[in-house]
Formats: structure tokens, sequence, C-alpha cells
């Protein structure tokens, strides 16, 4: 038997509707039509071919980016594409561009940070690519710290002019994407200086190229910061560094929506939080939330289809060896990250629609859900990049030493994946303004009634006391005690942790000596999230024979697979004895064997394609042998039987060796 065969008898195992399981995963019959209509038309489609990415250089995989990007342009307008199908059609390309930035932080950051007027100019501008930008936030010395930012933008009232300047080295804009050769334009975000005082950070428009001729305007010196990890992946991308030298904007380019400069250099405040200037970042997080599952799945489904193919001992009488998934090792390592993929999707729903509802509140001048949502996404934008970089870590691992090659699609994905820890907010500093948000909440409670994702603390005076009364492994098969040991064991670190900060002078100094403890609470308050909002999901109608039940399996491998990680918090917080912590792993093994004979269809339900997933390993038909064979083949190395250099380097050796021989 091949691996096809492996495969196809998988397939057959499968105890719920595959189908209905894509729409479960995709969120509606809709959302999957428009996704598998863009995955197949990228897959289709040779432009978008990316096996010679690995052996291109770095300039001819820049310029093959924007050729695929020009192109992609093209259909947009051609097929007349919706913003949805766009959106895939960009996700499918899969490959790092200025069009990320035009499209996720340049466009979100006018939009939400615009006034009226200056929507009305610069959106149709952007929105048709008649300019090109990106977002100019992180300088040399200062990302996470954004008060900490050195560019000034100072207004000189006699020309109705704000001068955009790089004080220092330090202050050089380093790191957006696009900005070293692509963009026309950044909102780029300086200190504001009006007759000598500071107004803090605000977000300015400022044209980088000629539109003309695309050379860069006096006063900008722009460029690349040099490559970046992993050969491919995001050295696609052209991320820059810029400085200006005094360079003179319009006053109406400074983005108007929070606060306004007038004519007479008056500062005004709006009637809306500062904190919203910081709202493009917190659209983003959530688009990265939705990425994680996006990534994880792909990684999972690569890993899964390999360890259903591979097989290593336990062959008797000369009969087939055992598939690597049927280890108990093997399963514990890999269905974990299987059902973190669907928790992952599920938490991503969720936050796009507190987003939704967070945007309509703003509208009407309703600020009140804005801390939450901010904790929200930073939180599990914290959460899920780190729990996905590891996990495609750990499914190449999963993969064995082929893994290791770039044609298994391991490498590559992990590269491309992994600064999502980084941008858009360092996960542990985004986890301390989770702690903030927590330590707020609960020294407001004698006045204040916690709401949303926070409603549990104000339970805590019986989260405080309860024990968990879990007396078999059956019993943990409850939605019930699951949430309330996440709930108890959240509830009794924050109100550790605020009691402990409540016996310093200065809340400060105790927040910064509590730090480690205060990110173990955050963290253990999101997984609390993640995991009620898989259990809410299950609440709703998932049509399809099995798949309801196929899911609940999932959700709780997910729970019970934190609870067995973090056994300790869960015992040292009191709620648990370790008896019901070992109950707890015994159910979870036999969850695993409830997982495989399904592991197949799962994967096969976040319908990725095969070019989706560039991956021999992750074929589809299973066909992995003759196609790594065919892949090493390609490299080009093999083009030749006796290689450059050879004859230069090798073969004197060679010979001198013979000559001493002779000797
Ligand atoms: C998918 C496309 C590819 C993506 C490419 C990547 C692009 C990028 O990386 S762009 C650059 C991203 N940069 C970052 O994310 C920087 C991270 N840093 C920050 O967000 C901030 O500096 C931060 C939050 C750490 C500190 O903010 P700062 O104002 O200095 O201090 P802080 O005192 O903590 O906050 C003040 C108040 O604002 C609130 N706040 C902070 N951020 C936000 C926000 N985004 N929304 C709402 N409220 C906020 C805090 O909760 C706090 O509230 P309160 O006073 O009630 O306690
Ligand atoms: C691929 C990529 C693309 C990017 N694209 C853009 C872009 O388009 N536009 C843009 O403006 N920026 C961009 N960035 C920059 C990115 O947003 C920053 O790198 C990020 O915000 C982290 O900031 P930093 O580099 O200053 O890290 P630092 O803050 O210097 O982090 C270094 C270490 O210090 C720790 N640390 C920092 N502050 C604290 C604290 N208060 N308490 C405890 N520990 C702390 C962190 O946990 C971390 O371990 C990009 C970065 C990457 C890698």
């Amino acid at each position: 038997m091949e691996g096809v065969d492996y495969l196809r008898d998988e397939r057959k195992k499968s105890e719920f509707d595959v189908e209905a399981m894509k729409v479960a995963w995709a969120g509606s019959r809709e959302a999957f039509q428009v996704s598998d209509r863009m995955a197949k038309l990228v897959a289709n489609d040779p432009v978008f071919e990316k096996f010679s990415k690995p052996t291109l250089g770095r300039k001819e995989m820049f310029k093959n980016t924007l050729r695929k990007a020009a192109y992609a342009w093209k259909l947009i307008n051609d097929l007349h594409l919706t913003e949805e199908e766009a959106k895939w059609l960009r996700h499918y390309i899969d490959e790092p561009n200025y069009t990320d930035l035009q499209w996720e932080m340049f466009v979100p950051a006018l939009e939400g940070q615009g006034s009226e007027e200056q929507k009305r100019k610069w959106l149709p501008l952007a929105q048709t690519m008649q300019i090109i930008g990106t977002y100019a936030q992180t300088e040399l010395a200062h990302g996470s710290n954004v008060q900490g930012l050195e560019t000034t933008a100072t207004f000189d009232h006699e020309t109705d002019q704000f001068v955009i300047h790089s004080p220092t080295l330090t202050s050089s804009k380093w790191w957006p994407g696009g900005m070293a050769k692509v963009a026309t334009h950044a909102i780029v975000y300086a200190r504001l200086i009006i007759d000598g005082h500071f107004y803090g950070v605000h977000g300015f428009i400022v044209q980088l190229r000629s539109l003309e001729d695309h050379s860069t305007l006096p006063g900008i010196t722009v460029g690349d910061i040099g490559m970046k990890f992993g050969h491919g992946a995001y050295n696609t991308m052209d991320n820059g560094v810029l400085r200006f030298d005094r360079v003179r904007i319009p006053r109406n380019q400074m983005l108007m929506r929070v606060s306004q400069v007038t004519k007479e250099g008056k500062y005004v405040q709006s009637d809306v939080p500062r904190q919203l200037a910081y709202g493009t970042m917190v659209s983003v997080r959530q688009t990265i939330v939705s990425d994680a599952s996006k990534a994880l799945s792909r990684a999972v489904c690569i890993a899964t289809r390999y360890s259903a193919i591979r097989r290593q001992f336990g062959s008797h009488d000369g009969g087939p060896e055992t598939q690597v998934i049927d280890y108990k090792t093997q399963q514990s390592r890999l269905f974990p990250l299987l059902a973190s993929a669907f928790a992952f999707r599920f938490v991503s729903e969720w936050l796009k629609s507190l987003q939704t509802d967070v945007k309509q509140r703003l509208e009407a001048k309703d600020f009140s859900t804005l801390p939450e949502a901010h904790a929200c996404t930073a939180g599990l934008k914290s959460l899920t990049t780190a729990a996905t970089a590891d996990g495609i870590e750990e499914c190449r691992k999963l993969c064995g030493g082929h893994g290791y090659l770039i044609s298994s699609g391991l490498p590559e994905l992990y590269a491309y994946y992994v600064p999502a820890c980084t941008y858009e907010g360092e996960n542990v500093v985004m986890m301390l303004q989770v702690a903030r948000f927590l330590v707020k909440t609960v020294s407001e409670m004698s006045y204040k009634q916690p709401v949303g994702t926070a409603d549990y603390l104000g339970r805590m005076a019986p989260l405080m006391h309860n024990n968990c009364d879990v007396q078999t492994a059956e019993d943990w098969l409850n939605p019930s005690a699951i949430v309330k040991a996440f709930e108890t064991r959240a509830v009794r670190m924050i109100v550790d942790c605020s009691q402990r900060i409540a016996k310093f002078e200065n809340q400060e100094e105790g927040f910064a000596e509590l730090s480690t403890d205060l990110v173990e609470a955050s963290l253990a308050h999101c997984q609390l999230i993640v995991v009620s909002t898989f259990i809410q999901r299950l609440k709703q109608e998932i049509p399809g024979k099995g798949v309801k039940q196929s899911l609940e399996v999932l959700c709780y491998v997910y729970a019970l697979y934190l609870l067995h990680k973090h056994q300790g918090d869960f015992l040292a917080t009191g709620y648990l004895t370790s008896k019901q912590a070992s109950l707890a792993n015994d159910q979870l093994k036999t969850l695993y064997s409830k997982v495989r004979p399904n592991a197949i269809a799962l994967v096969d339900s976040f319908n990725h394609t095969d070019h989706y997933l560039s991956s021999v390993l992750g074929r589809y038909d299973g066909n992995v042998y003759p196609k790594l064979y065919e892949a090493a083949r390609k490299d080009p190395l093999n083009d030749s039987d006796i290689a450059d250099g050879i004859n230069q380097y090798v073969q004197p050796i060679l010979k001198q060796k013979l000559h001493l021989a002779k000797l």
C-alpha cells in the first residue's frame, strides 16, 4: 500500500459529514463558497505558482511578488471581485507584500482616525490604488512604547504647515512594510509640537515618493532594512527605514478625528477618548487572531496527513509497520493543536462580532466597551500567535526529518508566521495590557459591576471559595464543570495579584514587581475566553451528521489539554485536587481515541488546497514519497552531474590526495 491508499482508507473512517464541517469551519455557507472560489482561482493560475520561490534571490523574489500583486489587482478589477473576495484572493496568494499594509493598516487608519473631510479626500485614492500607503509607527529605538517615539511634527503658524523631522538616528522609522521601495505615502506617527509644547503622538499623512516617477521626495531618505529570518517568508516584503529632514506637509494632513489643530495653532481634543488614536492596532490585532487559526490549521493539516502515511516500527511477520499517528505520544502532541485550530477559529469569529459591536457603539459615542475590546484583542492576539508559532514548530517535529525540508512547507510557514508574536504589539507587552485591565476592573468593583468577558470577576465571592466536585473522568465531560474550573483559576490568580499589588505604597512599582505573575493571570483569563467561546459556539445550531459531536470532542480536548498543561495553576489556586487533575488527564486520553478515526476528515474540513499548503508531506492525495523524490530532483544542484565549483575546489584536493598516495 502507498500513501494514496492510506489516506483513502482514513477518509472512509470518518464519522461526520465533511462538507458540513467545512461550512462550520468557514462560518457560513456563503463564507465557505467565497473562500473556496478564491482558493481555486489562485491555485489554478500559473502566475501564482510558488514552488520556485526557495531558489530565487532577494531581488528576484521581491520583483516576483510585485508581479503577483499587480496581476492580483488586475484580477480584482477585471472580475469585479467584492471586498471579501479580494481579501481571500490576497490571502491565498500567500506572500507578504505591500498590499497587506495598504489594506490592513493604511486604509483602516484613514477610516478610523481621519475626519470626514479627510476620508472623502484620501480614501478614494487609496481604495483605487492611486496612492500606496504604509503605517510608519515603529522607530529604531522605540516600538512597544508608542509614547516614546521621537519623530517630531512641529506646527508652523506662518505657513499653516507641519514640519516632520527625524531629530536623531534612533528616531528613524524602522520596520514598516512596503515602505522601502513601494509606498508613495505613509501615516507617520510623530510627537506634535505647537509653540514649544508637546501634545503627544499623532498620525500624519506624508507623501514619500513622486506619483510621476516614483523617486523619493526632497527631505526623505528611505531604504530597506535588510534580510529577515528565513529565506522566503518576509523577504518578499520591503520593510523599510525612513528619515525626514524637515519635510513640510499641509496642516490638514494631521489625522483629525480624535484631535485637531486649528489654523490659529490651537490644539482641540474631540469628545472621543485619545485611545481611539490606537484604533488601527485594535482592528489589526483582531485580523491577526483570525490569521492564527489559518496558519495553525495549515501546519496541522500537513502534520496529520503525513502522520497517517508515515510508518515506523511494529511490523510483525512482514506486515505493515505502525502508522505514526497511532502512537499515543504523537496523538498527544498533534490533537491538541488540531483542537486549538478550531478554538482559534471560533474565538476569532466572536472577536470580529465584538469589534463590530464596538464600532457601532463608537459611532453612537458610547465608549464604554473600548477598554474591554482593547484587552480582548491584545490578549487574544498574544495567546493565539504564541500558540500558533509554537504549534507550527511542533508540527515540523511531528514530521520527523522530512519536516525540515523546505518542500514540507513547514519551515517557510514558521519563518513567515513567527514575527506575528512581535508585530502589532509584542506578546508580553500585550498580556501586560490585559493585566492592567483586570487589575483596574477588580479595583473598581465596589462601585462598578464587571461586564462582558470580565463578568465572572463579579462572582468573585463564590468562585474564591468553591471546590471542584468532579469525581470521575466522565464528570469532566461537562461544559459547566470546565467553565467553573477556568473561571476559578483565573479569578484566584487575578485576585492574588491585585491583593499583593495593593500592599505596595506605589502601585506602579507593585505592578512591575509582579509582572510575571500578572502575565500568567492574564493568560488564564484569555484561555477562559477561548474555552467559553468554544462552548458557546456549540450551543448554536450546527447542521450536518456528526459535526456537532466531533466539535464537542475537540472542545473537550482543547479545554482538558490546557488544564493538563497548566495543572500547576489549577492545583496551586486550590480548586482541584491532584486526583481530579489526574482524572482530567485520563479523560483527555480517552478523547484522543475519539479524535483518531476522524483526524484526516477533520483536516480535510479546512478545505486547504495543495497550492495553499505548498507541502509535499501534506498533499491531499497522500502521494508523498514519489513527490518528495521528484521535488528533490528539481533542486538546482541536481541540474548537472558535476556541480559548479567541483572542478575548481574539490578536484585539486582529490588530485593532491592521489599525489600523496603515490608517495
Ligand atoms: C496583518 C498585517 C501585517 C501587520 C504588520 C505589523 C504592523 C505593525 O506592527 S504596526 C506597529 C504596531 N505597534 C504596536 O502594536 C505597539 C504596541 N504598543 C502599544 O500599543 C502601546 O504603546 C501600549 C498599549 C503598549 C502602551 O500605551 P500607552 O498609552 O503608552 O500606555 P498605557 O498607560 O498602558 O495606556 C493608557 C490607557 O490606554 C489604554 N489603551 C492602550 N492601548 C489601547 C488601545 N489600542 N485601545 C484602547 N485603549 C488602549 C490602556 O488600557 C490605558 O487605559 P487606562 O488608562 O484606562 O488604564
Ligand atoms: C515582520 C515585522 C513587520 C513589522 N511591520 C511594521 C509596520 O508595518 N509598521 C510599524 O510601525 N511597525 C512594524 N513592525 C514593528 C513592530 O510593531 C514592533 O517590532 C513591535 O511593536 C515590538 O516592538 P519592539 O520591536 O520595540 O520590541 P521591544 O519593546 O523592544 O521588545 C523587546 C523585549 O522587551 C520586552 N518589553 C518591552 N517593553 C516591556 C515592558 N513594558 N514590560 C516588560 N517587557 C517589555 C518585550 O517583551 C521583548 O521581550 C514590524 C515588525 C516585524 C517583525
